[in-house]
């Protein structure tokens, strides 16, 4: 399995914001993770990228147990996230903005920045190409040289993907990717999703709009009260009386 969440539960005081989870993600699929308001869903991503340190549990990317990583080293293992609120610098362009991504791969100091060495300009170039690589991907060309905050909703999104990207991720985790934009928009972003993963690169996101993770994911994990509830394909998180219940506030027969 790519990753893996063993048990993994989340305390704050005496809230129990992720109940002992487990979760498996598979490579190359779109993976997804629903549940009513304050289901613990960002929570779960927070203790996945190193946020948040699991109350107990464990988490396995590739084999390897990244339980307790700081965040940076999570990055740099190849797991990438975006926020719901996205962390954009408004006041820089969408180009400065992508090319931030990319310094996680680089290994130039602030010696290298005084003495303007030729190992900074290298990897000065590198992290342009790699922001140019993913403004494109991510179809943000024409934008390139806007600033973030006079961006529109969509335009916004796209950028938290391109930044994402620009770590060279083999994994991202999208927090809420189509919220507040519209639907066509959503559907071009189910596509970039798509592009994404047929790139090689695994997607897990947490979305509320429903009728688009039924179509695009390819296995969906529902949380309630921080409990994993139920878990498989559309169809069968569809059909299944717990995840009904959940979402109709317990009125619904079981
Ligand atoms: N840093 C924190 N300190 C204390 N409680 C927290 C913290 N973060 C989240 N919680 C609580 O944990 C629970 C799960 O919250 P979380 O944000 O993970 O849910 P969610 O499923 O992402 O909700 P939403 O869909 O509304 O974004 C909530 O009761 C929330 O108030």
């Amino acid at each position: 399995m790519f990753l893996e969440t063993k048990n993994l539960t989340k305390k704050f005081g005496g809230l129990t914001a992720v109940n002992n989870v487990d979760f498996s993600i598979e490579k190359g699929k779109i993976n997804a993770i629903i549940g009513p308001n304050g289901a613990g869903k960002s929570t779960f991503f927070n203790l996945i990228s190193g946020f948040h340190p699991p109350s107990s549990g464990s988490i396995i990317l590739k084999g390897q147990d990244i339980t307790n990583m700081p965040p940076n080293k999570i990055a740099e293992m190849g797991i990438a996230r975006t926020f719901q609120t996205t962390n954009l610098f408004e006041q820089s362009t969408v180009l400065d903005n992508v090319i931030v991504g990319h310094r996680l791969r680089t290994k130039s100091n602030l010696m290298d920045a005084v003495l303007r060495t030729k190992r900074l300009k290298r990897e000065e170039d590198r992290c342009r190409e790699k922001a140019l690589e993913v403004i494109r991907f991510t179809g943000l060309e024409k934008v390139a040289g806007k600033l973030v905050g006079s961006l529109t909703q969509e335009e916004k999104k796209r950028t938290a993907f391109a930044l994402a990207l620009a770590t060279e991720p083999e994994i991202v985790f999208l927090d809420e990717p189509a919220a507040g934009v519209n639907p066509d928009e959503t559907e071009g972003l189910a596509q970039l999703m798509k592009k994404m993963v047929d790139t090689g690169i695994t997607v897990c996101l947490i979305e509320h709009k429903m009728q688009m993770i039924m179509k695009l994911a390819d296995k969906i994990m529902v949380l309630n009260y921080g409990e994993k509830i139920s878990e498989g394909t559309a169809e069968e998180i569809r059909n299944d009386p717990a995840v009904i219940k959940a979402y109709l506030g317990g009125s619904a027969s079981a």
